[in-house]
């Protein structure tokens, strides 16, 4: 549920807070983040009022939404967050296709990449829905590293309790260069690198031409990170097919039909030139 279709309900229904102090169309967006999180549970109960079938949730709601709705999947439950709502009659339930996204992305994008062992940048909401599907393909360890250490931490001791002690750790980014180079595989699961945090998570000079390089950003496709690793020689995997594959399964949920993947990633082409 982004807050832009938050605006949508709104209009529709004006169910909102109307202590708010601005018109949301002059939030800025600081506000309008700050907002969202505690609007969540109005936006659940308007969809459902209104006829919606279900809703795509985004940071930052994935978590918040949780306790407003009233049930979840076995695998949103267990990583705690929610990127799809349906509703079945009265009541709300709560999905994750983030990290099948990932899943069937990564399968097709790079089938035979060896997983033994993978260093992972950002242990936030889609940080956690990528580790668990990596791991849950079978990937043997995972170097968690986030700027913020706790972060890869909470998740490490997540997936520790998840999967194995052995398969997950916090890793230092002092230890990036000795943790990459002893990788497989890499994975940017953080905002860097996007048209509106651009940059790269991790110097050029770190990378090398025996690692495989996924980023999950989608804008641009073709991320600072990406283009340096396709510059050395690594295999590269870029963030549309998890984006596809996470409305795909999404689709599947609201309306019991299995879309077209390959027609929904050539749109998706279209849309995203860069
Ligand atoms: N392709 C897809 O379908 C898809 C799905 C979900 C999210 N995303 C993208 O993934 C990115 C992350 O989304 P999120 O919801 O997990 O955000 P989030 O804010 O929940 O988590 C991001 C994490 O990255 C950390 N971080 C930021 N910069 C870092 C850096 N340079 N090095 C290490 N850690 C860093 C932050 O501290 C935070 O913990 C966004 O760009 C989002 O658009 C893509
Ligand atoms: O691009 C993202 O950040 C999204 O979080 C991806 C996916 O989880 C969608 O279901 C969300 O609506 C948006």
């Amino acid at each position: 549920m982004t807050c832009d279709a938050r605006h949508r309900i709104n209009e529709l229904s004006s169910p909102y807070d109307p202590r708010s102090p601005s018109p949301a169309s002059e939030e800025t967006p600081h506000e309008r983040s700050a907002r969202c999180p505690a609007a969540a549970g109005d936006l659940v109960r308007s969809a459902r009022r209104l006829g919606y079938t279900g809703l795509n949730i985004t940071h930052p709601c994935k978590q918040t939404v949780i306790p407003h709705l009233d049930e979840l999947s076995p695998e949103a439950a267990r990583l705690g967050a929610v990127n799809t709502v349906t509703f079945d009659g009265d009541r709300a339930i709560g999905h994750n296709t983030d990290w099948t996204g990932f899943a069937e992305s990564f399968a097709r994008g790079l089938p035979d990449a060896r997983t033994r062992r993978i260093v992972q940048l950002g242990a936030g909401g889609a940080g956690a829905a990528v580790a668990h599907a990596l791991l849950t393909l079978g990937a043997g360890q995972i170097s968690l590293i986030d700027v913020h250490p706790s972060r890869a931490q909470a998740l490490s001791a997540e997936l520790q309790r998840r999967f194995s002690h052995a398969r997950a750790h916090a890793g230092d980014a002092a230890d990036l260069k000795e943790l990459l180079r002893e990788a497989d595989g890499l994975v940017n699961a953080t905002p860097t690198g996007m048209v509106a945090h651009p940059g790269t998570p991790v110097p050029a000079e770190l990378l090398h031409p025996g690692l495989w390089v996924a980023d999950i950003i989608y804008r641009p496709m073709r991320t600072e990170l990406l283009a340096h690793a396709a510059d050395l020689g690594c295999r590269t995997l870029n963030g549309g097919g998890m984006v596809v594959f996470q409305a795909a399964h999404a689709f599947r949920l609201f309306t019991g039909l299995t879309p077209d993947p390959e027609r929904m990633l050539a749109h998706l082409a279209t849309l995203v030139t860069t």
